[in-house]
């Protein structure tokens, strides 16, 4: 079985954050990621995930005003201040956490701007944020994000287009955080899209569809998956990014199957 992560964002939220890295090392897991630590001090962050022994596998950089909708600053054009400070505070953190993955969200498309724009706003700005990443050991990662259920508007919302804006960006440290979820939705064929892409691969991410519950809800061949991604010798992380049916605990069985 592949090494997986604990999302703290989606796992173990019958606590508050604080009291879930405990909670998810006592659940078996090594490592964690979720959405954001900006709320906490990183010297608190680093002493729960020192406690608990856990390693610090992923975080997102700000994304904007997130409670007002924002999803991401990378392809808005008139915003790259404040998209280069967002770089500065996850490195920051990142270096803080001894973490060595973050995660760039694109943001939703912005009205009034054709997509040549957008693209090239989205390329400079992920450019920058690799360098900086670099400067730090870190590798940045972009995730194509259905646009159809979870986020409408999503400027990033293909899986080819990905890959696309990979080749574009042309730095070694940025790769691919393949959801599972959100590759089903948006094209299905994961096996064959994993198989052909793997080096380009930084992070995966799981949950099920529909429902964007845990493994063994849908329709999705996890076990399937699970062995292609042993038989490929895929030695990252895979992120447990899904809602539990019930509770986090009582949906852990599928990691025994
Ligand atoms: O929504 C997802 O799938 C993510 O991984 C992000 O970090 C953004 O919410
Ligand atoms: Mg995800």
């Amino acid at each position: 079985m592949p090494k997986f992560a604990a999302n703290l964002s989606f796992l173990f939220t019958e606590q508050p954050f604080p009291e879930r890295f405990k909670l998810a090392a006592a659940a078996g897991f090594r490592g964690v990621e979720y959405l954001f630590p900006y709320d906490y001090p990183a010297a608190d962050v680093a002493g729960w995930l020192r406690e608990a022994g856990l390693e610090q596998v992923l975080f997102n950089l700000p994304a904007g005003d997130w409670a007002a909708g924002e999803r991401g600053l990378a392809c808005l054009p008139g915003r790259q201040g404040e998209f280069a400070e967002s770089v500065e505070r996850a490195c920051e953190y990142a270096m803080l956490l001894d973490c060595s993955r973050l995660h760039c969200l694109a943001g939703l498309r912005p009205p009034g701007h054709d997509e040549a724009e957008l693209e090239a706003t989205y390329l400079a700005n992920i450019r920058f944020a690799a360098d900086r990443c670099a400067s730090i050991g870190a590798t940045l990662l972009i995730e194509p994000i259905n646009s159809r259920i979870d986020m409408p508007g999503y400027w990033l919302d293909d899986v080819k287009k990905g890959f696309c804006l990979l080749d574009q960006v042309d730095r070694s440290n940025v790769k691919l955080q393949l959801d599972l979820y959100h590759a089903q939705i948006i094209q299905g064929d994961l096996a064959r899209t994993i198989e052909a892409n793997l080096g380009r691969i930084g992070h995966i991410q799981i949950a099920d569809n529909p429902g964007r519950h845990e493994p063994g809800t849908g329709e999705i061949n996890y076990p399937f998956l699970f062995n292609l991604l042993d038989r490929l010798g895929y030695a990252g992380w895979v992120g447990c990014e899904y809602k539990p049916l019930t509770t986090t605990e009582a949906g852990l069985g599928w990691r025994a199957q």
